[in-house]
């Protein structure tokens, strides 16, 4: 049986499928997914609260990387794909035809599963997005700078080489500098793909504390192929099996008390 982590979950639990709108950082709505002829997804509806972190569970292909796509619409980089239903941010949907992807994705940020560090200094890497929104206030960009990489737990380590390549840095120092780039333009949601799958048990350890304290500021969604780590840093857990979305529920009850079947069987390993 997954273990809890009993300090984790300081914030009571929800009612997530009648959050109010104050709660609500995101609205999945009967999303269903085609990769050419192929369905990925069926008929997922959810709601994706606020200041939480949400993780994405389920075996091999079962489609957590291509819901969390959704959400900041990286999978219209992919020509095949069709998407029908909504994705409701602040009541919108992101699919409307007027929606600015760009901006879209500058309100939502995207980590992946291997470090993904600009051949930059630590301190150009950090700031990058702020230069594409042309800002120029040196003093503007330096304090994001520390800001930044403080809320990505990186300060300390990096203060005194800002301008050394990011390259220089370890796995997961360099997995910290991209959650630093991405939390340095402010995004409302981050999406965070198997964000610990290439790092040791250390650098992983440092990240899950992270995104604990990263859901203070923002809305964290999570894909994690690993069990321990969804019980160990999420508040809610969405467990899908092949494209559907079998069961939804705060962390504690869906490891220790699910009610789905299928939910309990992947969690005590019979399949996955
Ligand atoms: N770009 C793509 N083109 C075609 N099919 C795809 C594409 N990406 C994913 N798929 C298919 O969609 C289904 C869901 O894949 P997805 O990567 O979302 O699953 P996953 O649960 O994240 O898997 P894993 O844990 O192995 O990463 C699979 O059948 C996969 O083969």
């Amino acid at each position: 049986m997954i273990s809890v982590n009993p300090t984790k979950s300081t914030t009571d639990k929800l009612d997530l499928e009648n959050l109010s709108p104050e709660q609500t950082a995101l609205s999945i709505k009967n999303l269903d997914l085609f990769y050419g002829e192929d369905q990925a997804l069926y008929d997922v509806s959810m709601h994706v609260p606020k200041n939480r972190v949400t993780a994405f569970i389920g075996p091999s292909g079962c489609g957590k990387s291509t819901l969390l796509r959704c959400i900041n619409r990286m999978n219209d980089l992919v020509e095949i794909c069709k998407v029908q239903g909504d994705i409701e941010l602040h009541g919108k949907n992101i699919y409307d035809k007027d929606v600015d992807v760009a901006a879209l994705r500058r309100r939502i940020g995207m980590v992946f599963q291997r470090p993904n560090p600009f051949p930059k200094s630590i301190y150009e890497n950090v700031v990058y997005g702020l230069r594409l929104q042309g800002v120029k206030d040196r003093r503007v960009l330096d304090e994001a700078v520390e800001t930044s990489l403080r809320g990505a737990a990186l300060w300390d380590e990096v203060k005194d080489r800002l301008n050394a390549s990011a390259f220089s840095l370890s796995g997961g120092q360099q997995q910290r500098l991209v959650i630093a780039r991405s939390i340095a333009i402010e995004p409302e949601i981050l999406l965070l793909d198997e964000p610990t799958s290439a790092l040791d048990p250390i650098s992983t350890l440092t990240i899950e504390e992270l995104i604990t304290d990263l859901k203070k500021k923002f809305t964290v969604v999570i894909v994690t192929h690993n069990m321990q780590q969804a019980a160990r840093v999420s508040d809610q857990t969405a467990f899908l099996y092949m494209g559907k979305l079998i069961e939804y529920a705060d962390t504690d009850t869906l490891f220790t008390t699910p009610s789905e079947k299928q939910t309990e069987d992947y969690i005590t390993g019979r399949y996955g």
